[in-house]
């Protein structure tokens, strides 16, 4: 048995999304480890004070990395992520490991419109409107139903977005972002359509948050281990297993959802499109050998390989 630690420092983004999350992650720590404090150290990104193409400053890696870093160096004893933030083209970096995820919450991407907009759907945009949104993979689900929409790149804290859609600043019809995001806002009454899962599927890894810590650290990974949702662990890893072996880049637009049956058969599904959606592939498979997630991530990857995934990735420049 490891001893309790007196103290976990929480590291996270500075964002008010993050900072949410970092609450609830010290909350769950104080319920299973009473004798432990928590302390929340905030840091604000380079990624977050960029406006521009995250692809020119790195990557999306970037709002993870130098909390990743602080937590290397031992400033920090755990770092938060949103799942879908974790870089899914590299490992993790030296000597770190997701010791718990917290249970998957809605993983729907919504549709907004601004204050006082006509509208209430996609499809009764007419032609040529403009829709808001910065993941390249919900640009690419949009087009294929509605080639004649236009998509463009928005970035920043979440709540500024929705606060410039509003002014109608830039001639936005719509915005599409995540539920969960919008409910850590408190802004999930400004989801006017929920998307399905036909018409969008989500990205790896959507509505979870990670607990990471140094792999070496006996008693942070014993608090952790309480804290994990077994069936999430689960679910993620087919996910990212599938991520890490399509060696998507930035610009990839990649989506997948696993989840558990009632009997606790895993079941994962995964796309893979072109730039405007019009070209795909797509596997769906149910666990097998023991309902293994990896294997299962493997099988899926394998499948949309053979389709031709490969030549979707690679005809997008990054
Ligand atoms: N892309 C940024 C990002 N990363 C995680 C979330 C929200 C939480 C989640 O969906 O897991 C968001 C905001 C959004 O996509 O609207």
């Amino acid at each position: 048995m490891s001893s309790t630690p007196e103290l976990i420092r929480i590291g996270t983004r500075a964002a008010p999304m993050a900072t949410f999350q970092a609450e609830q992650v010290a909350a769950l720590i104080r319920k299973h480890a009473p004798d432990t404090r928590t302390e929340i150290v905030t840091h604000t990104t380079e990624a977050d004070k960029w406006q521009g193409d995250l692809a020119r400053l790195g990557g999306k890696g970037l709002f993870t990395k130098a909390i990743d870093e602080k937590l290397q160096r031992g400033q920090v004893d755990v770092a938060v992520h949103c799942m879908k933030d974790v870089p899914g083209d590299q490992p993790l970096p030296e000597g770190l490991i997701f010791g718990a995820y917290l249970p998957r919450e809605d993983v729907h991407d919504v549709v907004l419109f601004p204050n006082g907009s006509d509208h209430s759907s996609l499809e009764h945009l007419p032609p040529g409107a403009v829709v808001a949104s910065s993941a390249v993979r919900r640009k690419a689900q949009i087009l294929r139903d509605r080639p004649d929409l236009q998509v463009e790149r928005v970035r920043g804290l979440v709540g500024s977005r929705v606060e410039r859609l509003d002014k109608g600043a830039h001639g936005w019809s719509a915005m599409v972002l995540s539920m969960a995001g919008l409910r850590r806002l408190g802004l999930e009454g400004r989801a006017e359509q929920v998307l399905s899962l036909e018409e969008m599927l989500p990205a790896v890894g959507a509505g979870v948050i990670g607990v990471e810590c140094r792999r070496d650290d006996g008693p942070v990974l014993g608090v952790l281990q309480q804290i994990n949702d077994e069936k999430t662990m689960k679910e993620l890893t087919a996910e990212r297993v599938m991520l890490h072996g399509l060696r998507g880049h930035c610009n990839s637009p990649i989506a997948g959802r696993c989840v558990t049956g009632p009997d606790g058969q895993l079941v994962l599904r995964g796309m893979v499109f072109s730039r405007e959606g019009a070209h795909f592939a797509h596997a769906q498979l149910w666990g097998e050998d023991g309902n293994d997630p990896a294997v299962l991530g493997a099988r899926v990857c394998a499948e949309l390989l053979r389709q031709g995934a490969r030549d979707l990735i690679m005809g997008i420049p990054h």
